[in-house]
């Protein structure tokens, strides 16, 4: 049986982030991916240059038309940008009892252009966090849910049990924003235990859409039936190995390379 994974994310012109390196992410890792698209980014690798939502109507229409007929084995959901489709996703997880939900609650892209609306915070907490199964957020975004300043891996540790009071059951808190140069760890906490899944950090300005890819890698995971536990190792996996094996596009941030994973295991073979 083919198993299907769904993204509720904008679209990013540039191909580097949002439904472009989910569904690029899916395909590597062999699941059937699917979208509703929830804004239109004009975006290159050095900015964004026009931030277009769709219609509340629409993003629901496009749940409702997987929903009816498909069916979605995982999803994940990226930029939501308002109030009106965060509370549309909510109701249509609700309506459709899906289970396996990532939310990676983006926020801010790396230049600094707001993807999610200020006001849009808190019902990202009341209506999507307690359907989420998984939270991926970077430090900056585990900052401004929480309402914490995290420094230390104490102040990761902290955050983590916040956000599960908020009725998230698995927290990863992404180390990409770290001070640390020479390592980038990930905390993650499944409500009882912790783990930090640690890794070289990567010296490069290519790092557009690895929020997005990582948290894409962990859905196709779950989607296949992985444990939370063992997607996160996989994701960790495949955002180094896309990190590290560099393209160069575009003049600013570029692009991680979303086959460099697939092209790792074959070597291996
Ligand atoms: N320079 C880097 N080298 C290695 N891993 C990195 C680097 N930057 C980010 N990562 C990893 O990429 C993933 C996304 O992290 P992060 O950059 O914090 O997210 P976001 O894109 O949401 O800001 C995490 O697994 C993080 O550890
Ligand atoms: C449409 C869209 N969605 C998400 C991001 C965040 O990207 P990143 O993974 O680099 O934080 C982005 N830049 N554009």
């Amino acid at each position: 049986m083919i198993k299907k994974a769904l993204t509720i994310a904008g679209s990013d012109s540039g191909g580097g982030a949002g439904i472009q390196a989910d569904l690029k992410t899916f395909q590597e890792l062999e699941v059937f991916g699917m979208s509703a698209l929830t804004a239109v980014t004009a975006q290159n690798t050095l900015g964004v240059h026009g931030v277009y939502p769709m219609t509340a109507e629409a993003v629901a229409k496009q749940i409702q038309a997987i929903g009816d007929d498909i069916g979605a084995d995982a999803l994940k959901t990226g930029m939501l940008f308002n109030a009106e489709i965060i509370q549309v996703v909510a109701e249509n997880l609700q309506k459709f009892a899906w289970e396996n939900v990532v939310v990676d609650p983006v926020m801010i892209a790396k230049g600094g252009a707001p993807l999610l609306l200020e006001e849009a915070v808190t019902a990202l907490k009341k209506y999507l966090l307690p359907l989420a199964k998984v939270i991926t957020p970077n430090i900056p975004e585990a900052e401004v849910l929480t309402g914490l300043v995290i420094r230390t891996i104490e102040d990761k540790k902290d955050a983590a049990k916040s956000l599960f009071n908020l009725g998230v059951k698995n927290i990863v808190i992404k180390g990409g924003h770290d001070d640390d140069t020479s390592e980038s760890a990930d905390l993650f906490f499944d409500g009882k235990e912790f783990y930090t899944f640690t890794s070289k950090r990567i010296p490069t300005k290519n790092t557009h859409g690895t929020g997005c890819t990582f948290s894409a890698a962990l859905t196709a995971e779950l989607a296949k039936g992985a444990t939370v536990y063992d997607a996160v190792v996989t994701a960790k996996d495949f955002i180094q190995a896309a990190i590290e094996d560099q393209l160069e596009i575009g003049q600013g941030h570029g692009p991680t390379n979303h086959w460099a994973y697939r092209k790792r295991e074959l070597a291996r073979k």
